[in-house]
């Protein structure tokens, strides 16, 4: 402090030894008017970095927001172009627009953000008008439509699968069929990877066969207990037989819940094309799930065609998964042209599924483990009714209103990755009156190869060009 007083003072007498300014008006002012060009030039810097700053954090939001809430792209379809996907307008974009995937581009398949449970977000799937869809569950994947099609739309699709004719599943049109399947077959048709033992992954996903019968809960139940007390944890045919103890069956008709079999029953069912040729209606169905999926349309131009089906008042089936785990010894289904392996599973990347009237009681589609990260240990016992009751989500049928969930997740390279287990879903009893349902579904191949070796194969075309798969026939009768 003391010394700080000195210098002070030192300053002070220091100031003494220089002359006074001279004191006229002039010279003060001069003075002042220094000082304060010193301080507004000082003040404008200020000034102008605080405005580029504002300036720059504008733009920066502005950029922020367009890209994260997808502004003008939640609007449009993709197409691929030059290996990436790119914004296609929507009024640009044609019935027949096809992006085909070429081998030596790693295409990444868009995926539709749910944001959170509840959130709401505009999407363009027909010109001129939006559409809100709801983020009804993340895992799985899960979204609602309302007014995917107007009711009088949906009528003319209930039309069409009637004029084309509903047929019930073949195994179920002859109920003495009920034990035709012996338990080797069983096994066979259980063991997805033919590899001559049964996983816990095969069994949770197979409850569903192709032919539309289902595994009831306690043969589920049976075969996983013995499966999860087996100290190699997987099942040989002779464990299997052991275990399932011969009261297993398969295939039939309903038998009440004594905890035998029971299958879908008196729902009729038809696949209607969606391809080129067929009514306006049904292209335009698959344009809206082309542009609402963003998926290349040549993936939704050759996935299998819609299928249609009409439950009667006391039909149900229980949960099950659209798709097959992802295993390299399994082709799919729509693939396995292009593959050398013989055993051939469903490959159902994601689902659109329609809701053609609202059914009068009953019928709601369950997803008792979405979001509900302790499904391992509740469920796998009660793949029966009970999973509606006890359900984490029930979607209540409302005409034109659609479904759309991924049945797998992402592969971190924006290619199918493994089958989301959480997309398990089944239809409650239809408790009064009769539903009808579209589902679409979109097949890709987890192996992107093979989906490129496919879709090159089905292009194919004498003259050398790739043009617009001609599919018309391939697909006709799926
Ligand atoms: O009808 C429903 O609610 C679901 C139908 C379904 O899951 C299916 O057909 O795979
Ligand atoms: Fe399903």
């Amino acid at each position: 402090m003391g010394e700080y007083k000195d210098s002070l003072h030192e300053f002070e007498g220091d100031s003494d030894f220089f002359p006074p300014p001279p004191r006229h008006r002039v010279g003060r002012e001069r003075i002042h008017i220094q000082k304060s060009s010193v301080c507004s030039r000082a003040y404008f810097v200020v000034v102008m970095a605080f405005f580029h700053l504002y300036i720059i954090n504008i733009i920066a939001l502005l950029l922020y927001v367009h890209y994260n809430t997808g502004s003008g792209e939640q609007d449009v379809p993709l197409e691929k172009s030059a290996g990436s996907p790119r914004a296609v307008p929507a009024e640009h974009q044609t019935p027949s627009s096809t992006a085909h995937l070429s081998p030596e581009m790693s295409f990444q398949l868009p995926r539709l953000e749910g944001i959170r449970v509840g959130h709401v977000q505009r999407v363009s799937i027909v010109p001129d008008r939006t559409h809100n869809m709801r983020t009804l569950s993340l895992k799985p994947l899960l979204f609602e439509i309302p007014g995917f099609l107007s009711v009088e739309e949906s009528n003319v699709v209930m039309q069409l699968a009637q004029l084309k004719g509903l047929t019930h599943s073949s195994l179920l049109t002859n109920p003495d069929q009920e034990e035709q399947l012996t338990q080797d077959e069983l096994f066979s048709l259980l063991d997805l990877n033919q590899d001559g033992l049964l996983q816990r992954e095969e069994i949770l996903s197979l409850s569903h066969s192709t032919d539309g019968s289902w595994l009831s809960s306690y043969n589920l139940r049976k075969i996983h207990t013995g499966l999860e007390t087996n100290p190699s944890g997987v099942l040989s045919l002779q464990e299997f037989k052991r275990v399932s103890g011969g009261v297993l069956r398969y295939s039939g008709a309903a038998q009440g819940l004594d905890g035998h079999t029971k299958v879908r029953q008196r729902s009729t069912h038809t696949r209607l094309y969606l391809g080129e040729g067929t009514h306006h209606l049904l292209k335009s169905v698959r344009n809206r799930v082309t542009r609402l999926t963003r998926l290349p349309s040549s993936l939704v131009d050759l996935s299998e065609a819609m299928e249609v089906v009409r439950y009667e008042q006391g039909v149900f089936s229980h949960a099950h998964h659209d798709s097959s785990p992802t295993h390299p010894d399994n082709s799919c289904t729509h693939t396995h042209l292009a593959a050398n392996t013989s055993n051939q599973v469903a490959c159902r990347y994601l689902t659109v599924l329609l809701y053609l009237n609202s059914a009068d009681s009953g019928g709601e589609t369950s997803f008792p483990v979405a979001d509900n990260r302790t499904y391992e240990e509740e469920v796998l016992g009660d793949l029966s009714q009970q999973y509606c009751d006890k359900g984490n989500l029930k979607v209540k049928p409302v005409a034109g209103t659609a479904l759309l969930w991924y049945n797998h997740l992402s592969d971190g390279n924006g290619w199918v990755g493994e089958l989301d287990e959480f997309s398990l879903h089944g239809d409650c009893l239809v408790t009064r009156g009769f539903k009808w349902t579209g589902s679409v579904w979109v097949n890709i191949d987890p192996d992107q190869q093979r989906q490129e070796r496919y879709q090159r194969l089905v292009s194919w075309h004498p003259e050398g060009h790739s043009k617009t798969p001609e599919h018309g026939d391939f697909h006709q009768d799926l």
